[in-house]
């Protein structure tokens, strides 16, 4: 797996993770999935850079430039419910790519333990030969992107597969890195410590997706 660390320089990136993680800042819920849209949006510039393009000739009212535009078709495909801000994100650059939402939630999980992730909702197209766009803003022991990636990659074959997830715990990292092949690219905003008793990202920012959307029973 190759791994893409994108707040090693400051930029205004840092701010918005910064916001993300303050408890003040986050009583703010309309704020916190702006902010993470706007990373969405960050990620989205920084993984384009390494997307393959192709030449094409555009007509202007004055004359044709060469120029390129991306070859591939993309897919975004986003894990529910936490991935959706991220997704809007993406799709604000990645505007007529085709979107897939899939659930991924852990049954009977006690406190302390991981729990069988169940992967049950899918919508999503198919994205044989295209470049896949998983989407997820935490990454913390790796068994959803994991049990998420292993069904999506026994119906289609992407050409390329990129995972961006916002915050990343260094044990869930770990485990991708073990468990999924080399050619997938897993972009990172930002590397935290490690994970608490419950599986929760420290520092972090809590839940994600209670966060974005409120809690759920
Ligand atoms: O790496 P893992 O240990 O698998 O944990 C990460 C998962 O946890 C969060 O979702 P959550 O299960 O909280 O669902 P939610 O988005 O509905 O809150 C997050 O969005 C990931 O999908
Ligand atoms: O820290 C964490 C871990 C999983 N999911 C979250 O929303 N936060
Ligand atoms: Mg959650």
């Amino acid at each position: 797996m190759k791994i893409h660390y994108i707040s090693e320089k400051n930029s205004i990136l840092n701010h918005f993770l910064a916001q993300l993680r303050d408890v003040n800042i986050q009583k703010d819920s309309m704020r916190f999935r702006k902010n993470i849209e706007r990373i969405g949006e960050i990620m989205a510039y920084e993984l384009s850079k390494i997307l393959p393009y192709k030449d094409i000739s555009v007509q202007t009212p004055l004359g044709i430039k060469q120029t390129t535009c991306l070859k591939d078709n993309v897919v975004l495909c986003s894990i529910l419910r936490a991935g959706l801000a991220l997704h809007t994100g993406f799709m604000n650059f990645f505007d007529d790519a085709e979107n897939g939402f899939v659930s991924a939630y852990r049954k009977h999980a006690k406190p302390g333990e991981i729990g069988e992730i169940l992967v049950e909702y899918q919508a999503a197209p198919s994205f044989q030969d295209k470049t896949l766009i998983l989407i997820d803003p935490m990454l913390a022991t790796g068994q959803s992107l994991f049990a998420v990636i292993n069904k999506l990659i026994a119906e289609d074959t992407p050409k390329e597969m990129h995972i961006a997830v916002v915050i990343a715990a260094p044990e869930g990292i770990a485990f991708l890195e073990q468990n999924l092949p080399d050619y997938i690219h897993l972009w990172v905003a930002t590397l935290d410590d490690s994970l608490n008793e419950d599986n929760y990202i420290v520092p972090g920012l809590g839940d994600a997706g209670d966060l974005a959307y409120g809690q759920k029973l």
